[in-house]
């Protein structure tokens, strides 16, 4: 039975909602912290309450049923929802508001980058897709092009793939290889913080393996918010796991404990596989 808000236990042992402060548990610092974050689109409030803090170089996964808000949540943290919805609350990128009037929203959000759910990688060759958004800084001296690209690929563990054919279509890859040269893009403006969304939903089993594969080794670099459905993604690949639902984080904590000792009942219900 879930409990009165302002009492901090149910009758049965269950907290209403966790969420722990993971510098207190990583040591690593916050690169990325939300509060009282509240998003609407229309009348419709998705996100009435999402207070989370994200650690630098760990892998944070946002699970939840569908329909909860994490795509909403995740959008919001580079302001991919703007002119869509509306945002009250603080995004705070190293401590400043993502969405004060004088940000710029190009040079944040390549601090900030995505990856969606669907690979979309240009109608251009690999290599132009790489080296994209350098070109369109002014950056054209062929050597550091060549070394970006040759890099993001490495980093994106796609290098050996395609070493080869980096002038052919970026079309002409798998599912996989595109949403890995997605990733190899989305770095090569050497971000901060990679924000992936479903980034794994329309690959099969193998491609999948690959891209946490790539995902664990990027973690030394950069810092990982992933929304996923697949609880055992989640629970492979992330330090830190928040669960969703109705548009609140009811829970936030090491990814084992979620998954082992949650301690909010509707959160257990989840990962047991008794709604979603
Ligand atoms: N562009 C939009 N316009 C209006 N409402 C939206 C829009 N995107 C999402 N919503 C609504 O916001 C709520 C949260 O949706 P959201 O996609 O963030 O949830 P989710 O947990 O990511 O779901 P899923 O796992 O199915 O992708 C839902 O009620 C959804 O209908």
């Amino acid at each position: 039975m879930l409990i009165n808000p302002s009492s901090p236990h149910s009758d049965d042992g269950w907290l209403e909602r966790h969420i722990v402060d993971p510098s207190l548990k990583s040591q690593q610092p916050i690169v990325l912290e939300t509060k009282q974050l509240r998003v609407f689109y229309g009348d419709n409030e998705a996100i009435h309450e999402g207070d989370l803090k994200f650690p630098e170089h760990q892998i944070s996964a946002l699970i939840g049923p569908s329909g909860s808000g994490k795509s909403t949540y995740l959008r919001s943290l580079n302001r991919m929802n703007d002119g869509v919805a509306r945002v009250t609350g603080e995004i705070l990128y190293r401590g400043v508001d993502v969405n004060r009037p004088e940000i710029d929203v190009y040079e944040m959000r390549r601090r900030i980058g995505m990856v969606f759910q669907r690979p979309n990688p240009f109608s251009k060759s690999i290599y132009d897709n790489i080296t994209f958004a350098l070109k369109r800084r002014g950056i054209t001296d062929k050597k550091v092009l060549d070394e970006t690209v040759e890099t993001s690929l490495r980093q994106a563990a796609i290098w050996d793939e395609v070493k080869d054919k980096l002038n052919k279509s970026a079309l002409a890859l798998s599912g996989g290889q595109q949403q890995r040269l997605c990733i190899a893009r989305a770095i090569a403006v050497k971000p901060d913080i990679l924000l992936l969304d479903e980034p794994a939903s329309a690959l099969d089993p193998v491609s999948t393996g690959k891209l946490e594969e790539t995902l664990l080794k990027l973690k030394k670099d950069y810092t990982i918010i992933i929304v996923t459905h697949n609880m055992q993604q989640a629970a492979r690949i992330s330090d830190f796991t928040a669960f969703f639902n109705m548009g609140r984080a009811l829970e936030f904590d090491e990814t084992s404990q979620i998954f082992t000792s949650p301690k909010v009942q509707l959160t257990n219900n989840y990962v047991a596989g008794d709604f979603g």
